[in-house]
């Protein structure tokens, strides 16, 4: 297979690129960039330089000539309009943006605040949660991948919201980010000196996941869930740790709960159900695993459910990969069986 990958110089991008080139079914990656095209990869990223490739300009003809598969790690805004040239040209598209993720185009429009694409793709795009949605994944030709907050907090909400374990409206996430969850572009915000020793919420009530959590959690559970969504950006270059309380339903203990996430994720190699410890991003950092753990507080009567994850692997890059693989119908941890860096 042959890939491009667009948006190259970004941290998704770049992310694709490091789990790419030690891809066995990949023989040839063409790096696009709108800012670096016609330089080579290693004035940019030292850490890549003994793979000697130049960055290619934005040219969907030309990348359809060398690509089979186009990542699309781009800004919103940006695929709904490239995309469907894409796809026109019969190319499978795994979409890194939020463009393709919500099915309504007023939500997205009034939640990302642009354009949404045109109904027509949206309605072929599939959700890209591959855990959850793997029959849909094998025959794409659009793939649309989750945000990185919606990845950590489905895998750890659904078995519960499925099962009706819990009220589904009274489910409050506490999401915390390192800073490449913003990307590789310049802004004040995320300077050294502003998020150093620092630890600041963001976004509260109007975070563009907010919609696309609630609107898997609804398809997948079949009843309207609202959750309450808090995200804080913490001084760390990369993971997601998120907190979900829910309402139990009955008197569950945490064996019945533990029972209930072995039986969803034991047949799923980059889900790791945590018996005896808590998740942390630490365990997960450079890998494509998301760990959760399972808490059951009797006195209040709510469930505690936690998830780790790397943001720019299980949350952006390293699930576009399994996608493909899935897609491909080639093993879901080709390229991708990565130890977490330790320590
Ligand atoms: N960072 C994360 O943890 C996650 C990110 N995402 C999503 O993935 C996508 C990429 O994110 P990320 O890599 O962090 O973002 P970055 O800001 O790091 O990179 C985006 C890249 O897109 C290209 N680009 C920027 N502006 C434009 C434009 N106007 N037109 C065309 N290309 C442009 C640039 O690459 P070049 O100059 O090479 O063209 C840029 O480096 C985003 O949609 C993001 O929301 C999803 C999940 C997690
Ligand atoms: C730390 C940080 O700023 N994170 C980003 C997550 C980016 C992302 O995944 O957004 P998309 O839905 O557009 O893909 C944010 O909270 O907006």
């Amino acid at each position: 297979m042959k890939a491009a990958v667009i948006g190259s110089t970004g941290y998704g991008g770049i992310e694709c690129l490091r789990i790419l080139q030690g891809h066995p079914e990949f023989e040839e990656i063409s790096l696009v960039s709108s800012s670096q095209a016609g330089r080579s990869l290693n004035s940019s990223f030292p850490h890549v330089s003994h793979l000697a490739k130049m960055y290619l300009p934005f040219d969907v003809e030309q990348i359809s000539k060398q690509a089979d598969l186009v990542f699309l790690a781009t800004p919103p805004g940006f695929s709904s309009q490239y995309a469907p040239s894409f796809l026109e040209q019969g190319k499978i598209v795994i979409d890194l943006s939020g463009d393709f993720r919500l099915n309504d185009p007023d939500i997205y429009e009034q939640w990302y605040r642009k354009p949404a694409a045109d109904p027509k793709y949206l309605n072929q795009a599939v959700y890209g949660l591959s855990e959850w949605f793997e029959n849909e994944i094998k025959t794409a030709q659009l793939i649309s991948n989750p945000g990185c907050y919606p990845t950590a907090t489905l895998l750890a909400l659904l078995p519960l919201l499925k099962e009706k374990w819990i009220n589904p409206a009274s489910v409050i996430v506490d999401a915390k980010s390192g800073v490449t969850g913003a990307g590789r572009k310049a802004q004040q915000s995320t300077l050294y000196s502003e998020i150093n020793e620092n630890l600041r919420p963001y976004k509260i009530e109007h975070h563009q996941h907010i919609p696309e959590i609630e609107q898997i959690a609804g398809k997948c559970s079949g009843t309207d869930v609202t959750i309450q969504f808090t995200p804080h950006l913490v001084p760390m270059n990369r993971g997601i740790l998120v907190t979900i309380y829910a309402e139990s339903l009955n008197k569950y203990t945490r064996k019945e709960a533990l029972q209930l996430y072995h039986d969803t994720y034991d047949c799923h190699p980059f889900v790791r159900i945590l018996d005896s410890r808590l998740p942390e991003t630490k365990a997960v950092q450079g890998s494509n695993f998301c760990d959760i753990g399972i808490n059951v507080d009797g006195r209040t009567g709510r469930f505690v459910i936690l998830a780790a994850i790397d943001n720019l692997m299980k949350g952006a890059a390293g699930q576009a990969v399994q996608n493909v693989n899935i897609r491909m119908g080639c093993p879901v941890t080709t390229g991708l069986d990565i130890a977490p860096l330790y320590p």
